[in-house]
């Protein structure tokens, strides 16, 4: 049985012999099943389609214990944004799911968990534990739901038969077939079924399905927690230079365009971080068993070769990077490295390992090798080529929150959202650069404090910085940064995701200071018409200036820090 799609989207089989379509997925390729537009998206930023009835949404291992077990939302998320965050209330039988209001739990009930609630009385009695890993809760919850005396769950196991599994690959891939054994096998004692080996095989392979389909991350970008599995969503395949990404409302995935989408045309997402170099990238795919024949891969396009087609440059004349020019032309030298170091760069980089502990001097060490392997790409310039954008946010994360380096952070905040982001990820709305956003104005506050206090001085020894930062105006600096993530958070992102909510209750907050009306109501009207002369004057002189000044200090601090040069720079 076909999965139930929403409007917007249709299967189209790769052996139809009368596709409706003229723009279909390329024929040689080995997808099977592919997700098509029904009707054009010319819009970025278009919801597609959505899809609020999954087979599976669970939070991820212990995070049940913290996260509502039906809408998802972590309970920090329903902290501080206003929501007034009522405590988690557990199942008075099994003590283990947690939900934030009695519908979100009957409807829990409703959905699965009147077949797994015996299962976790079971774990507390038999394991001690009040939860269980992902996997083997998610595959617990497959069978429970698909076996004999399980009415209601019927739909799940024909839906669950349709999906790609790719069992054959798994059952080749010794590493993974080692784990899928004890998740099975643990799922099936756990779930209290018998251990006959055609149940543990029926397991197993619910397992790959998870795999293949499922998605599986803790992300906080997108305001998800764990797995979601919906059998129409399951039908969109990968593209490194994908059209379409997912993000999630609660329950509720959500479709949008990446880019325009033409009616019939493939609709596709990224599986992995589309923006890593090829060798990385196919490993990450490893688990999907299939070569990919992107653009990005065939011709192995790097970030700002992917950049410069992309037709969602436009929409950066809103943003931190609204030098379209630059977008179309960057300003790099590839002569400087090749592609070929470039890969083995990452490669090397890999292998210098993250220290375990909070040691300042060995995270120092690691950053040090990292920025000297990441040379090459310092001299052609090429910043959003990874691994040279993770050293610097790895940094940027660090000094953020130690007492010595804080103000050294802002500089290379502000060069990773104007030279890394809009470079990787084009679309302004994409969740990553409105979360690098508001993480610069997180910053400002501080250091509009040490301004103010007359602390600043003390903090940091660049004399440049001091300076542009002593002659900002650091509440407008603030006030346009959350102006863009309202609006681009509004465009990517649900109403409901804890970035959007922070940014839109810290723009009140500034909008209610007296004593700066004039300026809030000129940045109001370059949020509403960013070609307003006046307001684009006001924007250009007091935002866009400064936050390009301190960007250009983020080397010089990289270097310092990391190349032995001296902090103190007129
Ligand atoms: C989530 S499913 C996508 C739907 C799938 N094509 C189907 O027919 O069920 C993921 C699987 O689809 C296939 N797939 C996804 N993207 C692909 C691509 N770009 N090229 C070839 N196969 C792809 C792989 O087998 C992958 O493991």
């Amino acid at each position: 049985m076909p999965p139930q799609l929403p409007p917007g989207v249709r299967i189209h089989h790769a052996d139809d012999p009368h596709p409706t379509s003229t723009i279909t997925a390329n024929p040689n390729s080995k997808k099977h099943r592919s997700l098509l537009a029904t009707t054009p998206f010319p819009m970025p930023g278009t919801t597609i389609a959505t899809f609020p009835n999954p087979l599976l949404a669970l939070p991820s291992g212990a995070t049940m214990r913290t996260t509502c077990n039906y809408c998802l939302r972590p309970q920090q998320a329903t902290k501080g944004a206003g929501a007034g965050a009522a405590p988690l209330k557990a199942c008075t039988a099994c003590q283990a799911a947690v939900y934030c209001n009695p519908d979100c739990q009957r409807a829990h009930w409703r959905a699965v968990h009147k077949a797994e609630c015996a299962m976790f009385v079971r774990v507390r009695e038999q394991a001690g534990k009040g939860w269980l890993p992902t996997p083997v809760r998610a595959v617990a919850q497959v069978l429970m739901l698909s076996s004999d005396n399980n009415k209601k769950g019927n739909g799940v196991r024909e839906a669950f038969e349709e999906l790609e599994g790719n069992v054959e690959g798994f059952r080749r891939d010794g590493s993974v077939r080692r784990d899928f054994e004890l998740q099975a096998a643990a799922a099936v004692v756990y779930a209290g079924l018998l251990d006959t080996e055609e149940t543990l095989e029926k397991a197993r392979e619910v397992l790959c399905k998870i795999q293949t389909n499922a998605f599986n991350r803790l992300d906080a970008d997108t305001g998800m927690e764990g797995i979601f599995l919906d059998a129409g969503l399951a039908m969109v395949n990968h593209s490194c230079v994908p059209n379409a990404f997912v993000g999630f409302d609660k329950r509720t995935a959500v479709l949008r365009a990446e880019r325009p989408i033409r009616e019939g045309e493939e609709i596709t997402i990224s599986y992995i971080d589309n923006t890593l170099p090829k060798s990385a990238r196919h490993e990450a795919l490893r688990l999907y068993h299939f070569q990919c024949d992107c653009p990005r891969c065939k011709d192995d396009l790097d970030v700002y070769e992917v950049c410069q087609a992309s037709p969602a440059i436009p929409l950066n004349s809103f943003s931190l990077q609204p030098d379209l020019s630059k977008l179309r032309s960057p300003p790099i030298d590839r002569s400087k490295v090749s592609k070929a170091e470039i890969e083995a760069i990452y490669k090397k980089w890999q292998t210098v390992a993250r220290p375990d502990g909070d040691d300042e001097v060995e995270h120092l060490k690691v950053a040090q090798a990292r920025w000297e392997l990441c040379r090459p790409l310092v001299e052609a310039k090429m910043w959003a080529v990874d691994p040279l954008p993770a050293t610097i946010h790895e940094l940027a994360t660090r000094w953020q929150t130690s007492y010595k380096m804080v103000v050294y952070a802002l500089p290379l905040l502000c060069f990773l959202s104007t030279e890394c982001d809009p470079f990787t990820l084009v679309a302004p709305f994409m969740p990553w650069r409105i979360k690098g956003i508001l993480a610069i104005t997180k910053l400002l506050a501080v250091t509009g404090e040490f301004t103010a206090s007359g602390e600043l001085a003390t903090r940091c020894t660049h004399e440049g910085l001091v300076g542009t930062l002593a002659m900002a105006d650091q509440v407008s600096m603030c006030e346009a940064l959350l102006r863009l993530a309202v609006h681009h958070g509004s465009i990517g992102a649900a109403e409901d995701w804890g970035v959007l909510k922070e940014a839109k209750a810290m723009l009140e907050d500034l909008e209610s200071l007296v004593g700066r009306e004039q300026e809030s109501n000129l940045l109001r009207a370059w949020a509403k018409d960013p070609e307003d002369p006046e307001a684009a004057a006001f924007f250009e002189d007091q935002v866009l200036r400064p936050i390009n000044t301190l960007s250009s200090f983020a080397v010089e601090a990289l270097e310092a820090m990391l190349g032995g040069n001296s902090l103190v720079k007129k």
